[in-house]
This record gives C-alpha cells, sequence and structure tokens, in this order.
C-alpha cells in the first residue's frame, strides 16, 4: 500500500500518548461494581473518543444506571482525580514527538479530553513533553468541536489552529481509539491507528496504517522526516 506524504501531525492523547485508556477502565470499573456492573471491552470501545458528557449519557442508558449525567460526572470526577495524576507516557510516543518537534514538523494535540482532564494527567508529570504541542484542542471544552469522535470536528478544528491552515489531505492523524479513526476518515485526513491489542481486527480496517506500538512508526512513509 502507498501513502500519500503529509506535512501536519495531529495527535490523539489518551490511549496514544498516555496509558490513560486503562485508567479510564479502573476509574468506570470502580463506579460501576457499586451497582453489580461491568464496563465490558466492548462498551469501553464504543466510548473511546466520545466527548465527556455523551460518555456519561451513554453508559448510564447502556448499563440502566439509578443516575444521572451530573451525577456520574461527579463520581468519576473523583477517581480521575486519584488515577490521573500518575499516567505513563506509551512507548515510542516522547520520542517521536520530540523527533517531529526537532525536525521543525507542525504537530497539534487533538484530544476528547477537557482541560480540566488534560491538566490532571499531564500538569504532574508531563508537562514539558506536552509544552512542545504549540496548538492544542480539548474536544470537552472547546464550543467549537460541536460533536465528539466519529465526528470531524475536532480534527477539522486542530487543523485549523495551524497558522498556514493545511488542507486535510496534507494533516495525518495518530490514534488509538475506532471513534478517533472514524474522525479523521470522516476529516479526510490518512490516520495511523494503534489499537489496544485486544480490539478486533475488523474494527481497524477503516485506518490508513495498523501498528503494534508508536516504536514501529517510519515518518519517512509519509514524506516525514525518518529517524536517524
Ligand atoms: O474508557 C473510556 N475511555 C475513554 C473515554 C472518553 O474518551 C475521551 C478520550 O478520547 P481521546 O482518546 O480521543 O482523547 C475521554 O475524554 C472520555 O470522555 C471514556 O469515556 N471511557
Ligand atoms: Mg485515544
Amino acid at each position: 500500500m502507498s501513502y500519500a506524504p503529509v506535512t501536519h501531525v495531529l495527535f490523539d492523547m489518551d490511549g496514544l500518548i498516555l496509558n490513560t485508556e486503562d485508567l479510564y477502565t479502573v476509574a468506570f470499573q470502580n463506579i460501576l461494581s457499586k451497582y453489580g456492573k461491568e464496563y465490558t471491552f466492548d462498551l469501553k470501545c464504543q466510548l473511546m473518543g466520545c466527548h465527556a458528557h455523551e460518555t456519561a449519557d451513554k453508559i448510564i442508558a447502556a448499563l440502566e444506571l439509578p443516575m444521572n449525567r451530573e451525577q456520574f460526572m461527579e463520581e468519576t470526577q473523583k477517581q480521575f482525580t486519584c488515577l490521573f495524576p500518575d499516567t505513563k507516557v506509551l512507548p515510542g510516543a516522547k520520542e517521536l514527538i520530540e523527533h517531529l518537534h526537532n525536525h521543525n514538523i507542525p504537530i497539534g494535540l487533538a484530544t476528547s479530553s477537557s482541560k480540566e482532564s488534560y491538566d490532571l494527567k499531564v500538569n504532574k508529570h508531563h508537562k514539558q513533553l506536552f509544552s512542545l504541542f504549540p496548538y492544542k484542542t480539548f474536544g470537552s471544552s472547546d464550543p467549537d468541536v460541536k460533536k465528539g469522535k466519529p465526528h470531524p470536528d475536532i480534527f477539522l478544528v486542530a487543523a485549523a489552529k495551524f497558522p498556514d491552515k493545511p488542507k486535510p489531505e496534507q494533516c495525518l492523524v495518530l490514534e488509538d481509539a475506532v471513534n478517533g479513526v472514524l474522525a479523521a476518515r470522516a476529516a479526510n485526513m490518512q490516520v495511523v491507528m494503534v489499537p489496544d491489542s485486544r480490539l478486533d481486527k475488523q474494527l481497524t480496517k477503516e485506518a490508513t496504517l495498523v501498528l503494534n506500538s508508536l516504536t514501529e512508526f517510519k515518518p519517512e512513509l509519509f514524506g516525514l522526516p525518518a529517524f536517524k
């Protein structure tokens, strides 16, 4: 398969740069256990990449939880405050972000997280790494991002933040989630997917390229500078 050259790169955050997807699973299961319910991987895959309020509504409906959106979000906030500050960077992410930064490739962050959630995940240990992103989009906080992934809004808003206004075809998206891949394709961008190893291969089909880890990523495939 051949890939088209790009000039700009948009990074997802949760499950791509940071191991926060593991932490979301723990946080949600801690709440659901109180109601005798299970946070299955199948349900998780449907929620990954959604806005925080969309997630709350969907999980309450899917599992018939006896609470409203605000109550669910209050519960999750308590969990996140304990769990997120000690999140870890996933293999290959730091090296790739620094590599693209050092070669003056414009990079942007396009996360469905809120700014508050981002601060919890980043401020304690990862401020320096994330300072390399001059342009950041927080889907759950940004009024311009009307609909969460799988809708294309977040990547179109994130691309519009680059001062030279690249066309969607010039942007490469890096994603772990099915909804994120669908959002990137809907935005007419190529997308490299690094899925959870448990994900059904059928659900990775829309991705331009699928990798086991960011350590396998070869930037030169997309016309970007190769690692030395
Ligand atoms: O197990 C889960 N993972 C992820 C999410 C949602 O996905 C977003 C992260 O998506 P992304 O990787 O696109 O930043 C989070 O803000 C959260 O709303 C969730 O609800 N449950
Ligand atoms: Mg993600």
